[in-house]
């Protein structure tokens, strides 16, 4: 079943264009990374999915329904950013006691468990928690609330890196015990490749690439260097992705490994870098 379904969508912020004829197809029960540089258009994507952002064109359809203020999308979504907010009235242990209200599929024990885990005190309130710690209290809600339609937008904002690993951990393992459709925004591929089945890859507004995960990590090599260079070296190539930025030597691609060693011996003495896949996307960054 398809859970989302963007066709030619385009969004403006003003007179910025966000998202530019962006269409694609999510289908359930799938971890999907979306990739991109900064303000590539992935908080915009995601907020319109969400139903918080009206879209300027194109379609939408979240569970088959328009998500734009939309009650049915909203019971079943739930979207983790760095701006969430809760009541400052409430302690951090009865945010989690009323979040059973708002979620059907509310799971407490998981959620006091990592609470426990994190070393959270049930007294402290979210306004007064670190950057990190606010995340994690975030993402602890993000996990229990098991939505069928999950979206973290640069979840891990503040974290270290080993809350950041116990959280993927704790996020694999709940998805594995109840799967659901879950997207995961970030600058990083190689942080959370591990867990994806897909990766999206969006670049001013437009989709690059959306592709399974094993099928890049298996196909794709990037090169960056000379654009006549490049150019000439891929012309009989399937090209993934390309950027080009200024100038002679700014110019990117990811295409589909298969390079003899000599080839690649060639794109070394003619000065053109060759990395794996992910290097490549997260230099975008
Ligand atoms: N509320 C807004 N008002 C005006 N312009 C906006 C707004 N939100 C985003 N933009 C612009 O839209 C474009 C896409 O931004 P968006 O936040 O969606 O990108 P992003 O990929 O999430 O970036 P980042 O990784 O930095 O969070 C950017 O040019 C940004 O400046």
């Amino acid at each position: 079943m398809n859970v989302i379904e963007c066709h030619a969508l385009i969004k403006n912020h003003g007179s910025r264009k966000a998202l530019n004829n962006l269409s694609l197809t999510i289908t359930e029960n799938k971890i999907t990374g979306l990739i991109g540089r900064n303000g590539a258009g992935k908080t915009t994507l995601l907020k319109i999915i969400a139903g918080y952002w009206r879209e300027t064109a194109g379609e939408v359809k979240v569970f088959s329904n328009k998500p734009f203020n939309n009650l049915s999308v909203s019971a079943n979504t739930i979207f983790i950013d760095d701006q969430m907010n809760f009541p400052t009235a409430l302690t951090l242990k009865q945010v989690l006691e009323e979040a059973g209200n708002f979620y059907p599929n509310w799971d407490m024990e998981l959620a006091l468990k990592l609470f426990n885990y994190f070393s959270f005190d049930s007294r402290q309130v979210h306004n007064n928690l670190s950057k990190g710690n606010k995340s994690t209290f975030n993402m602890i809600v993000g996990i229990s609330a098991h939505c069928p339609l999950t979206i973290f937008d640069e979840p891990t904002t503040g974290m270290d890196a080993a809350v950041r690993k116990d959280f993927y951990r704790a996020l694999l393992k709940d998805y594995l015990a109840h799967p659901r459709s879950i997207i995961l925004s970030s600058h990083y591929l190689d942080e959370i490749e591990d867990l994806l089945e897909d990766v999206i890859l969006i670049e001013n507004g437009e989709k690059y690439f959306h592709t399974p995960i094993e099928e890049l990590k298996e196909t794709a090599i990037g090169l960056s260097g000379d654009k006549e260079i490049i150019t000439g070296l891929v012309a009989d190539q399937d090209v993934l992705y390309r950027t080009n930025g200024e100038g002679n030597h700014s110019y990117s691609v990811v295409l589909k490994k298969d390079l003899s060693s000599k080839q690649i011996e060639k794109l070394r003495d003619s000065g053109v870098e060759y990395h794996q896949y992910h290097q490549t996307i997260c230099a975008c960054t």
